[in-house]
This record gives structure tokens, sequence and C-alpha cells, in this order.
């Protein structure tokens, strides 16, 4: 095999010409004009909108760069390498008989660059300048094929050509050419520093990076697989951040600001290695079953209720969530919601809107000294509790596991207790099917009369026409609720609740968690997680499978095997390492009641049949190897 790789823009991130025009037109009075100008006759010949040689010939007179220029240049070039070839140095080291850097750039910046990587000036077929007595450029050698018009084509067409097969790997149209002549079995567009659309349609096939490349071909490659390869689907407008935290890891992202319905879903999941959603999305097995490549989902928020957990854990699928970004937004509405309803605000304020006063003190109250009876003690119910005695209320709480009461409130032993006691009863449970119409007509006929009651837990928690028809007798004296039974699943559809219309009821759109600052905290805590799993295998934090933090790989093959949880797999695992006398590094396990992860560092040196015989252990989910 011969790989031909280009220079600009490909081996670097830059143009080398348009780099040196910038260095020695420093000084000059005409500098951004020239500059542009340059840049502009670069993309021209780029796109093979104008001949090679004129290009050249226009710039250069544009740039008149001086040796010391050049010396510049190539410091700058050295820290511009393109991270893909930079981070694949094994594979230039290992290939660096099969490859040629064959470039219309100049020798005189390329080979000590290159050379970074252990090209030698003999694999190097570029320009050279000519410079006067003083060291200016004066012109270029134009016995040099890579001088003028089809270089690239003529170059090749003088060698005497190798039987195997040849790969051109660049970003422009003179790359192409030497397909086009017949030269190559391939050309390649690469596309980790410029896109030009021109070119790609030219291409057998766009790189990404050059991981795309090694991983066609088989050769050796710094990552396991090409992340550009990983396709992220981001639905119910999770926050930008999260599509930059994602784009920058090298992923395709794909970003929708709705959430999907089932059968939209599965057609859309078949490809995707990462799906981020919010609430909204139903992650049924029916979809989950469409899913061929999901190694991970990202709840980006709290609920995970409307996941299948116990699906996505027999498939080894990890789902992580954010367990605390948004619970200081939904405490802070919660505690504003009690303040409105106890003031009776939403009447006043819709009777004001529409010109009429309505001052007086009748049934308005501060809510110093109530009694507030928080249902679910977890994140939430213990940071409102801490909140709503700061501000003077008498806080009882009741959890079905024990919790350590903060401050002063109190633990109630049941529901009914507390009901019994609450002027204003607040639900922070989680959505686990049980919790279904946990407060029912029964349970409101046991609160005191006139209490108020807030929902920003999970819709179904609450019969909602229980509810209504407690307000409407007056039983309860208001309510706030942010979560429903049937919510839209975007800003286009109608909303339907029977709760609309009611006096002294606020209605909010699931908006407890939905702050600037708990999207954005969101947006970096979910990414970050997901990351940390594909890259180094760490579960910590994932909802569903056994929480593992682990350390760096040193020098090493991370082999991740995820199997049903059944006696004897750990030794048969270590029975074909002991086999194949892999030298193990360091070994990890944990297991839940379904599934066991086991982690091992091998040194580098290993029978590939390994790898096979890890994968066909009957009972394995799922089987990744890091390096
Ligand atoms: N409205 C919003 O935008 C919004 C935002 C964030 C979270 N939430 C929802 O708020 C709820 C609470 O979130 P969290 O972070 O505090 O969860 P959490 O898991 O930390 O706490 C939930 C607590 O509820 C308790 N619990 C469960 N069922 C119970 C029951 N029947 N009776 C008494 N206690 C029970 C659990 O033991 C746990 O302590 C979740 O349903 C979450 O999805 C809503
Ligand atoms: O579970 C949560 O965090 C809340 O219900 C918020 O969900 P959302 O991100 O869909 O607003």
């Amino acid at each position: 095999m011969l790989v031909i790789i280009d220079f600009d823009s490909t081996f670097t991130r830059v143009e080398g010409l348009d780099l040196l025009a910038e260095i020695a037109l420093q000084e000059h009075p005409a500098r951004e004009e020239r500059l542009q100008l340059v840049r502009r006759i670069t993309e021209l010949g780029m796109n093979g909108e104008l001949s090679f040689s004129a290009s050249l010939k226009e710039r250069l007179s544009l740039i008149r760069p001086h040796r010391r220029h050049i010396e510049r240049l190539v410091e700058r070039l050295k820290e511009e390498i393109s991270p893909s070839f930079r981070r694949n140095e094994r594979f230039f080291q290992e290939y660096a008989a099969n490859i040629r850097i064959i470039s219309s750039g100049f020798r005189e910046f390329i080979e000590p660059v290159v050379a970074m990587l252990g090209i030698a000036p003999e694999q190097v077929f570029a320009n050279r300048f000519l410079f006067d007595s003083e060291g200016y450029v004066i012109g270029y050698d134009e016995s040099i094929p890579l001088a003028h018009d089809q270089g690239k084509v003529k170059l090749l067409q003088s060698w005497q050509l190798p039987d195997e097969e040849i790969y051109v790997i660049g970003d422009g149209y003179t790359d192409y050419e030497i397909k086009a002549a017949g030269l190559a079995n391939a050309f390649y567009a690469f596309a980790e520093n410029v896109h030009r659309q021109k070119v790609f349609s030219y291409a057998d096939a766009v790189l990404p990076s050059l991981d795309e490349f090694l991983y066609r071909h088989k050769l050796p490659m710094r990552f396991s697989y090409p992340k550009n390869r990983i396709k992220v689907l981001l639905l119910e407008g999770v926050h930008p951040v999260a599509v930059k935290i994602f784009q920058e890891e090298g992923y395709q992202v794909e970003h929708l600001t709705t959430a999907l319905d089932e059968e939209e879903l599965k057609q859309r999941i078949g490809e995707v290695s990462i799906l981020g959603i919010r609430s909204k999305t139903q992650l049924t097995d029916r979809v989950l079953a469409h899913a061929k490549r999901l190694i991970a989902v990202g709840a980006f928020c709290i609920g995970t209720n409307q996941i299948d957990l116990d699906y996505c854990t027999k498939r080894g699928i990890a789902v992580f969530n954010a367990p605390y970004s948004n619970t200081r937004s939904v405490v802070e509405l919660a505690i504003g919601e009690m303040i409105m309803l106890m003031r009776g605000i939403p009447d006043k304020n819709k009777a004001a809107h529409a010109g009429r006063w309505m001052k007086s003190a009748k049934n308005s109250h501060e809510i110093r000294g109530k009694k507030l009876g928080i249902v679910g003690y977890g994140n939430i119910g213990a940071q409102l509790s801490v909140l709503a005695e700061a501000l003077g209320m008498e806080v009882y709480f009741f959890d079905i596991v024990d919790k350590l009461p903060l401050g002063n409130s109190k633990a109630c032993s049941s529901l009914d207790e507390l009901l019994a006691i609450a002027d204003v009863v607040s639900l922070h449970v989680d959505g686990r099917p049980e919790n279904r119409n946990m407060i029912d007509a029964a349970a409101i006929a046991k609160m005191k009369d006139g209490a108020i009651l807030l929902n920003l837990s999970r819709g179904f928690v609450v019969d909602v026409n229980a509810l209504a028809d407690a307000i409407r007798s007056g039983k309860l004296r208001g309510a706030a609720v942010d979560v429903f039974p049937e919510e839209p699943k975007s800003n286009e559809e109608p909303f339907e609740s029977v709760l609309q219309g009611l006096p002294n009821v606020i209605l909010t759109p699931h908006i407890g968690g939905s702050t600037q600052e708990a999207q954005e905290n969101i947006g970096n805590f979910v990414p970050a997680k997901i990351i940390d799993y594909i890259n180094r295998g760490t579960t910590y934090g994932s909802v569903n499978l056994p929480n593992l933090q682990l350390p760096a790989q040193q020098q090493a093959h991370r082999l991740l095997h995820i199997h049903h949880n059944v006696p004897g797999i750990l030794a048969q695992i270590n029975s074909l390492l002991a086999k194949h006398e892999a030298n193990i590094l360091g070994q990890y396990l944990k297991t839940n009641e379904q599934i066991g992860y086991v982690i091992t560092d091998i040194d580098k040196d290993y029978n590939q049949a390994l790898i096979n015989e890890l994968k066909s252990i009957p009972q394995t989910i799922r089987f990744r190897v890091l390096y």
C-alpha cells in the first residue's frame, strides 16, 4: 500500500502560504487587503477555479517572504499538525516506508514539519523556493513538476508505480486529479480542517479525521474506534453546551428541539450511539429494540422513569442523568408558588390584567409560621426543607426510607399523618410506578380544609380530576401544578387539562428545572459522564449499570466485559486471559442483581484470538476494547 498525503490543510491545520503571508506581511501598510487576496487566491486554486501555477505566482509576488519568515513559519506549523495526525504517530512510525508527502507547497517548510512524525526528506515531494543574495524569495524552481498545472499527476506519471494499492488523502482539487488520472485506487477528501463541498463531491469518501482512514484500512490507530463514527442524537432542546462538548469530542451530533414519538424514534434510533433526552421522550422496550448501536442514554434531567431501565440494563446500555443540576431551580419555584397561593395572587393578577381592582387582605397569609409538609425528602425535598425553614415555615416530611431531618424539620411516620398536619403539601417523590395517583380523592379528603397542594414531581402522582373537584368544592384553597399526566410533545402542540380555569391554581408547563443555570449545568454534566464511560469505561453515576470509577489506562489495553450476572463468568474471563498469557495490569469487578461488569487492563501485546474468545463467552451482553 502507498499512502499519498497532502500537506497544507491536511497534514497541518492551515495553508502554509497563508500563514507565511501573515508572518511576512506583519509590518506591511496594506496587510489586511493583501492577506485577504492571498486567501482568496488559495481558495480559487484549491477548488480548481484558478490554474495552480497562476495561483502560486500571484501569491508569492504578494507575500515576498524572506528566509527568516520561513523559519518562523516552520515553528508555527509544528504547532499546527492536525490533531488526528499527531495522535496517530504509531501509524507513521510503522508505515513510514509506505507514506509519501506530495504537496504543491515548499520543501523548505514541509520537511522540518513532517520530520516531527518521522517522515524523511526522501519521502517529501514539493516545490523549492529560489532566493536572492539577501535571502528574499524571488521565485521557485520551475523544473519541478509540482510547480505546474497537473503537477501531482505529472510527478506520479514519472514514477515507477508499485503494484500495490495507492490511496490519496488531501483537501484540494489537485489531490483528486491523481485519482482522476487513474493513478490511485481512491481519493479521500480530508475534512478535519476545511470543508470544500466541491472537493467532497469528487471524493470516494470524506474523512473527518485520519482515524477514519486507519479504521477503514485496519491500520494501527490511537483510538479503538473512530470518534466520528459515533452518532449522537439530542432531543427536547438540551442546552447547546452539550452539542458543543460532543462535537469537540469528535462525534457527529444531531440536535432537535422537540421530543419524538414512538414511531419517529424507532425510525431514528437504529444508527444512534448516544441518545440525549429529557422527561418527555418515552424510551420503551419497543423503541429500544430498534437501537442497534446504542451505547449510552443521557437523561438531561433528573427523572428516568420515562426510560425502560430494565431493558437498557439487560442490553448493557448505560443510562446517565443529572441528579442535582436543576434541584435548586425546582425549589425556588416551589417557594415562590407557595407565597403566591397564600396571597391568592393568581386571581388578583388575572383581575388586575382585566381592569378589576381586588385589594383585600381576606384569605391572604404570610407563609411564616405555616406548616409545610414535604412528601419525598430526596434532593429537592431536603433543599426545600432548608429554604422553607429559613423563611420561617415549620417543616414536616414523609419519605418511604429513613432520612436525616435537616434543621428543625420533623419526620412523619405516614403520609396520612403529614396530610393531616400540613397547611401546604409539596410533592417531591420520584417517578416510580407505585406513586401513580398517590394523591387521589381519599388522600385529599385527609388534608386540612383550605390547604394548598403543590406538584412539581411527576404528573401521574396526582389524580387531577380529584384535585379539580377539591378546588371547585373549596376543600383546597389553591394548587400549583407543573407536571401533568398528559403533556404536549412540543410548544407547537396544544395543552389541555381539567385544571384549566380553576381559581387560585397556578399551571406551569413543566418548567421546574427550566432555568438557564440548570440547563447549562445539565448540559455540562451529562456529556462528561457519557464521554468518561465511552473513553474509560467509568460507570460512576450511571443509574442502571454497576457503578465503577476507574483509573486512567497506563500503557494498557482495557477490556470491558458486561455480562448477565450468573456464577463463573469472572473465572471464564480469567482462564482465557491465562490461556493466552495476557499480562494483567489491573482488574475491577462490580455486579448488580442483573448484570456484571468486569474491566481488565492488559499489556498491549496479546493474541487477537483472546478478543474473539472473550466475546464468545456465553452470557456476554457487550464487549469493548479501549486503547
Ligand atoms: N418539575 C420539574 O421540572 C422537575 C425538575 C426536577 C425534578 N423533578 C422531579 O422531582 C422529583 C424529585 O426529584 P429529586 O431529585 O428530589 O429525587 P430524589 O430521588 O432525590 O428524591 C425522591 C424521594 O422520594 C422518596 N419517595 C419515593 N416514593 C415515595 C413515596 N411514595 N412516599 C414518600 N417518599 C417517596 C424517595 O425515597 C426519595 O427520597 C422527581 O420525580 C423528579 O423527576 C421535576
Ligand atoms: O426530571 C426532571 O429533571 C424534570 O422533570 C425536568 O424535566 P425536563 O428536563 O424535561 O424539563
